[in-house]
């Protein structure tokens, strides 16, 4: 087995972070720029998910990110549950040039809440470079839900190294310290209970059965 592969299995060390929010906000486009500093104006929408692991050296500490690359288009919906199931923190996107995506947000974060209530959430306002007074416009929904925000363009780079190393701290520390491992560790005693409750049942099933022989 090599370093790497041992890395994998250091449950610390190993976050799942989801970029989610309506189709064509910039989330590809993100990713990208934060993984290949690159950037490609042309669209191809996400079909169902782009999953793309990442690997980084955090105070000496190799730190395993999965990054799940989701899509916005209304027709993927079904998977969303897949999306959220295990995410460590999610990076929330809506377009500074469309307000319907803006004014979607809240859908998305009643969804997020649902599977995952406790996870980091960042609030994020791309497409920044296309209008450069928007820094000046007041979005309050994160504000509201006491949520971290930034403005940011996949276009440009503007913030976006930031956001993402931001992100990543924040599921890492969410992991650390989240109830997430004792909750796996509950669960399993308790069907261990369970097991072992069926097994005695069958014994006594046995001595019952035994009975009428010895008498
Ligand atoms: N001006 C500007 N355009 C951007 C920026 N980021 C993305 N775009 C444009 O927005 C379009 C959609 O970007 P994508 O990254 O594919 O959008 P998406 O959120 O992944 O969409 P789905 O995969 O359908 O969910 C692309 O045509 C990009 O050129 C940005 O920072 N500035
Ligand atoms: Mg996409």
């Amino acid at each position: 087995v090599s370093d790497l592969d041992l890395d994998k299995y250091d449950a610390d060390k190993q976050v799942k972070i989801i970029c989610l929010g309506d189709s064509a906000v910039g989330k590809s486009k993100l990713m990208e720029r934060f993984l290949m500093d690159g950037y490609r104006p042309q669209q191809l929408s996400t079909y169902a998910l782009t999953l793309y692991k990442y690997s980084s050296t955090i105070n000496g500490q190799t730190v395993l990110v999965d990054f799940w690359d989701t899509a916005g288009q209304e027709r993927f919906r079904s998977m969303h549950p897949s999306y959220y199931h295990k995410a460590h923190a999610c990076i929330m996107v809506f377009d500074v040039q469309r307000k319907i995506t803006y004014k979607n947000l809240p859908i998305w974060y009643k969804e997020l809440r649902e599977y995952r209530p406790e996870i980091p959430c960042l609030v994020v306002a791309n497409k920044i470079d296309a209008d450069t007074k928007v820094t000046q416009k007041n979005f309050s929904f994160a504000k509201k839900q006491g949520l971290p925000f930034y403005f940011v363009s996949a276009a440009d780079g503007t913030n976006v190294v930031k956001m993402f190393k931001d992100a990543v701290q924040m599921a890492l520390s969410y992991k650390r310290n989240s109830n997430d491992f004792m909750d796996e560790v509950m669960r399993e005693l308790e069907n261990f209970d369970l097991d072992t409750k069926e097994e005695s049942s069958d014994k006594d099933e046995e001595t019952q059965e035994g009975k009428p022989d010895s008498a």
